[in-house]
């Protein structure tokens, strides 16, 4: 288990590989790739992350990631790969959280992209993402680190 502070300076517990914390998770995030580029999302309030959001009733946490994907970027996910779960009891309660790696091979154009201004794509994710206020505070904590990491070896 990793246990780290996030930009709130709450306190986050990350365990890769495993639904350690809960199996019914109710929120949901996954790092995408689209041919070789990094497929994120502009929130309309918290700027530009990655996408994700909350499990809806009926909803499984991996059809929750597919779904938030194309929402917010218009991304048809491929191959869902489950990176690991965090929890945090954080500002607004404590919440789960599953991480995904999605690997997007159609970006489909849509009229809207909820409460998000959709795709993003980026080279690289730049090296100082955590002092730059384009960025969403979700982008600014060791789990984007840890999930980046993983997913190099995969
Ligand atoms: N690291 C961290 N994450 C937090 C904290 N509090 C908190 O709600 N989160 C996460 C859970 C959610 O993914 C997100 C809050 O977003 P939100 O409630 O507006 O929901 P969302 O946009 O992700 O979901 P949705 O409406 O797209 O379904 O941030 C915290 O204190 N630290």
């Amino acid at each position: 288990m990793e246990v780290f502070k996030d930009y709130y300076q709450n306190t986050v517990k990350f365990v890769k590989n495993e639904m350690y914390f809960s199996n019914q998770p109710k929120h949901v995030w996954v790092i995408t790739k689209h041919k070789g580029q990094w497929l994120l999302t502009k929130h309309k309030n918290r700027g530009i992350e990655f996408p994700g959001g909350k499990v809806e009733q009926g909803e499984s946490a991996d059809q929750a990631a597919i779904r938030e994907v194309y929402e917010e970027t218009g991304g048809i996910v491929k191959e869902l790969q489950f990176v690991g779960q965090y929890y945090v009891d954080g500002k607004g309660g404590d919440i789960v959280k599953n991480v995904y790696f999605a690997q997007i091979d159609e970006l489909e154009e849509r009229p809207h992209y909820y409460e998000t201004e959709g795709p993003i794509l980026l080279d690289d994710i730049p090296k100082n993402v955590k002092k730059d206020h384009r960025y969403s505070f979700m982008m600014k904590d060791k789990v984007l680190q840890i999930a980046i990491k993983e997913i190099k070896s995969l």
